[in-house]
């Protein structure tokens, strides 16, 4: 974990000069760098870079910082493990075969993104934000971070901080996972603040389906429970598009598919 966090300390020190081949608009670049989240539409103050790398079903690399893509190749495939192992655990707890959810989000196939977060320190920090309030859009989201704390979450309407142990995995569930388990497991919504003390990295891996699946919810859950569906059924890649629009900011995208 902390060869990861100093591989992308390297590169969000690299001069902006060398950082500028990475900068790209699509959301389904595999290498994409920048500064907030949505340039365009963000209207609050932003405080933070970042770098996404696909690292699945594609492993995609960076040939700088040196060291970045051997370290990155490690992680990303330690980390898919751990995801596994929690959804199987998530399928097992709801009374399913271990390898239900894997199989009907096609997980072979699924998509894995490194995202690294950095937030130098900031000098008026109640005046910005890292990154706004939001849910992820995919099953399961494994983070790490520095030693620098700043995740909140958000619990009976207030905001909370993220007090992690030092080398834990914080792992936040997300829309897709809330969708097939209509609302038994619901996403969490969370933000990152920044403080004027000292540099934060944040890596956060989300975890999801494969980009043409779209997630419903379980007939076997739905049955058993005698509900009816609560959302109608989008793909992974659509939902993330509507994620990155202007959409995303008049109701949130779970709101978008609820029946
Ligand atoms: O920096 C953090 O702790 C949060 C990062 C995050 O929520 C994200 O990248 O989706
Ligand atoms: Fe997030």
């Amino acid at each position: 974990m902390k060869s990861m966090i100093d591989a992308c300390h390297r590169f969000f020190d690299l001069p902006e000069e060398e950082k500028k081949e990475f900068q790209t608009k699509n959301l389904l670049d595999p290498i994409r760098c920048g500064t907030s989240a949505n340039v365009a539409i963000e209207k609050v103050r932003l405080w933070r870079d970042f770098l996404k790398v696909i690292a699945h079903p594609e492993f995609n690399s960076l040939y700088k910082p040196a060291g970045y893509s051997e370290v990155s190749l490690e992680f990303s495939k330690r980390t898919r493990e751990v995801a596994t192992e929690i959804l199987k655990g998530i399928s097992e707890s709801l009374g399913l075969e271990a390898d239900y959810i894997a199989k009907a989000m096609n997980w072979d196939r699924g998509l894995q993104i490194l995202a690294a977060n950095y937030y130098p320190a900031c000098p008026q920090p109640d005046k910005a934000i890292g990154i706004p309030p939001h849910t992820d859009h995919g099953l399961v989201t494994l983070l790490i971070q520095n030693e620098m704390g700043g995740l909140e979450v958000k619990h009976k309407d207030q905001w909370v901080l993220v007090n992690a142990a030092p080398g834990a995995f914080i792992v936040n569930i997300g829309d897709q996972m809330q969708i097939l388990t209509n609302d038994k497991y619901k996403s969490i919504w969370h933000r990152a603040v920044v403080n004027n003390k000292a540099t934060r990295i944040s890596i956060a891996v989300p975890h999801g389906p494969s980009l043409d699946t779209p997630a419903l919810p379980i007939p076997e859950l739905l049955e058993r429970e005698g509900q009816a569906p609560k959302y109608i059924g989008m793909t992974y890649e659509k939902f993330m598009e509507l994620q990155a629009s202007p959409a995303a900011y008049v109701k949130p995208c779970l709101d978008h598919l609820r029946i």
